[in-house]
């Protein structure tokens, strides 16, 4: 177990969904066991491993004999029920080989983005990785919608890399890193070898999933390495069919892509505001209030707010943008949308004559607040 003083290096490592099931083939059990080899040998190197594993609706497919993929949701689902069992079977023999114990962590948004379920999953991973068990966490594909999911396995991963503190986020995949164009439509794109993960131009050539298997593409991964940046994670981007990549990583090699955290590394709190992914609404910012919130960190007060859009809730999550669509930061709001709309433009001291009553003096206090870089 890992003492008080002593911090464990910590790896999120996500495998895609086409290298998992080779291009749909079915899992590929030879690689797998390649990489549970390199995990084990990063655990005796004193390294804490999670694992962020797809496959389970390439898996589901091949397993139901379907030769293509289906379009509806249900069946999507029902793939992903069937292919989870093949995938945390095969994990875990994989790791039996070598005496570890596994455990199957099936999350969605709704389970980061509530503080009290985010807490309690923190709490597990960590417990888990006190017992020297390797999660093995994928989206709970089955029960979400579209309004609770995560959308891609990439994001999940970052999450969880911000919810355990990771200090580096692998994303396995079947290229061999992030190139300057897809190299399945051009071949002789050179690949990109380091960069800032806030780099726009990184955004910019990324694209998404050539492969119908995958979901997120490069683009997703690139995303991914924005939210590890939260809390200072590296992300390597490496192609997962080199048997030996995750040694050469702990060798301090950098066989693919590696993106640095180079923007400010929220506290857990913060961590947690920044992971929402679902907005309930927006609301749009004067100049004034743009800078105030990214000079001073101040609370966000009503005065500044020229618009609202959404409806939403006293408590729920809303995005702050500029008068050019540029979302500034994020926050839980004091007031709903209709009682927004009244006080906007306001001082906080003639809340009580708008509404005739008042909760607080500010609309986002800096407490539930993050502003973006
Ligand atoms: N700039 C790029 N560099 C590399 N790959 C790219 C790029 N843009 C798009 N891609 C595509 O992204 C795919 C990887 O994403 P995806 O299929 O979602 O994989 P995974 O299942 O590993 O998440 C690649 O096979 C490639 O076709
Ligand atoms: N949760 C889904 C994976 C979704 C996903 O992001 O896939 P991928 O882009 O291959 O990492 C599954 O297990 O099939």
């Amino acid at each position: 177990m890992a003492s008080d003083q002593h911090k464990p290096t910590r790896w999120v490592i996500k495998i895609g969904s086409a290298l998992l099931t080779n291009n749909g083939a079915g899992l590929d059990l030879a690689l797998m066991q390649a990489w549970v080899d390199q995990m084990v040998l990063l655990q005796q190197r004193g390294i804490e491993v999670v694992v962020v594993s797809s496959g389970a609706v390439a898996e589901g497919i091949q397993r139901l004999g379907w030769t293509q993929r289906p379009s509806s949701v249900h069946a999507l689902q029902a793939a992903a029920a069937v292919g989870q069992m093949g995938l945390v079977q095969a994990w875990e023999s994989c790791f039996k080989r070598h005496g570890r114990i596994t455990a199957q962590v099936l999350l969605t948004h709704d389970d980061l983005s509530d503080r009290l379920r985010y807490l309690n999953a923190r709490s597990t991973l960590t417990t888990l990785l006190e017992l020297d068990v390797v999660p093995v966490i994928n989206e709970n594909d089955t029960v979400v919608t579209d309004e609770i999911r995560f959308g891609d396995n990439d994001t999940l991963a970052a999450l969880v890399a911000n919810l355990v503190v990771a200090d580096h986020l692998v994303i396995l995949t079947d290229q061999d890193g992030l190139y300057e164009r897809d190299p399945r439509q051009d071949p002789g794109a050179p690949m990109i070898r380091e960069a800032c993960a806030s780099d726009p131009h990184i955004a910019e050539v990324a694209g998404d999933s050539g492969s119908g298997l995958g979901r997120g593409g490069m683009i997703t991964k690139v995303r991914a390495a924005r939210l590890a940046a939260r809390s200072g994670a590296i992300t390597h981007i490496c192609t997962g069919r080199t048997p030996t990549v995750l040694a050469q990583l702990a060798d301090g090699e950098s066989p693919g892509t590696t993106l640095l955290p180079d923007t400010t590394v929220y506290n857990a709190r913060k961590q947690w505001l920044a992971g929402h992914l679902q907005m309930r609404g927006r609301l749009v910012l004067d100049d004034g209030a743009v800078e105030r919130l990214r000079s001073s960190g101040s609370s966000l007060l009503p005065v500044g707010v020229v618009a609202v859009h959404g409806r939403f809730s006293r408590g729920e999550m809303v995005a702050c943008e500029d008068q050019q669509g540029q979302r500034v930061a994020c926050g839980l709001v004091n007031y709903s949308h209709d009682e927004v709309e009244r006080i906007k433009r306001h001082r906080s001291a003639d809340i009580d004559a708008v509404l005739g009553y008042h909760y607080e003096e500010e609309l986002i206090h800096r407490d539930n607040l993050v502003v973006f870089g």
